[in-house]
């Protein structure tokens, strides 16, 4: 199966309305590409990029959105909010979400439900940690974090959202896993979403994330199973991110 490559860049709390706005002017010099490019902006900044990109092929993320509809939470933004704004993809299960805002794989799969039935995309981030790699755990962290979703969304809508691999260790590091490490993960997170469902592994797809770089990332996307990446310093970088793009074809 042909799946769509995704090249999508999270700006996390980083920039000013004035850096965005030259990020963008390098962003929208952009040549046709055929894979879907995705911007990320902190929430105040959405606005002003939904207008920039209207009349691009760009496209718009979240980094996080309330697991509530509306009411009295003071400091979230919900579901609806965010598509106030054309925004089509939420990132949830971000790894910094996880470790400093003590987000659990069952609030993730909460806010992945959410998200879901709000009509808007999740892009759901899972990854081990350094010493969970060095205890030969990866693929058993990665599995329980995909199975807290599938046991509330069920297998079926497994296809609705994109996968997000950011193994912890490579998040902001400069150590990107090896294309052949990447593949590895992907593969076997693909074979166990086939023993429940064939269709959805075949369809569902799966981005890498931590430390992509333009000059690394033409062995990536080469990869059978990567269909992507999910790019944090790298983004704020508009000749930088254009390369990746570039390099996904
Ligand atoms: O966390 C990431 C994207 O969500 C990756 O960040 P870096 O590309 O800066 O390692």
């Amino acid at each position: 199966m042909i799946r769509q490559k995704i090249v999508a860049g999270n700006w996390k709390m980083n920039g000013s309305l004035e850096s965005i706005n030259v990020l963008l002017d390098g962003l929208l010099k952009m040549k046709d590409s055929n894979s879907e490019v995705v911007v990320a902006p902190s929430f105040p900044y959405l606005s002003a990029v939904s207008n920039k990109i209207a009349e691009s092929n760009l496209v718009l993320a979240a980094q996080n959105v309330s697991q509530e509809e509306k009411g009295a939470y003071t400091g979230e933004v919900s579901t609806s909010m965010l598509s106030d704004f054309g925004v089509k993809y939420v990132l949830l299960g971000h790894s910094e979400r996880r470790s400093l805002y003590a987000e659990t794989n069952d609030l993730v799969a909460t806010k992945v439900k959410t998200v879901l039935d709000s009509g808007l995309t999740p892009m759901l981030c899972i990854g081990e940690t350094l010493s969970e790699r060095e205890s030969d755990k990866t693929l058993e962290v990665c599995t329980r974090q995909l199975q807290a979703v599938i046991d509330v969304i069920g297998i079926e809508s497994f296809d609705k959202l994109v996968i997000a691999y950011e193994p912890v260790w490579a998040i902001g590091t400069g150590l990107s896993a090896s294309s052949e490490q990447a593949q590895e993960v992907h593969q076997s997170i693909r074979a166990f979403l086939a023993a429940m469902s064939d269709t959805v592994s075949q369809r569902v797809q799966i981005l890498y994330g931590g430390s992509v770089k333009a000059s690394t990332s033409s062995a990536l996307f080469a990869m059978p199973d990567v269909d992507g990446a999910l790019v944090g310093g790298a983004s704020l970088d508009a000749k930088e991110f254009l390369e990746i793009v570039k390099a996904a074809g």
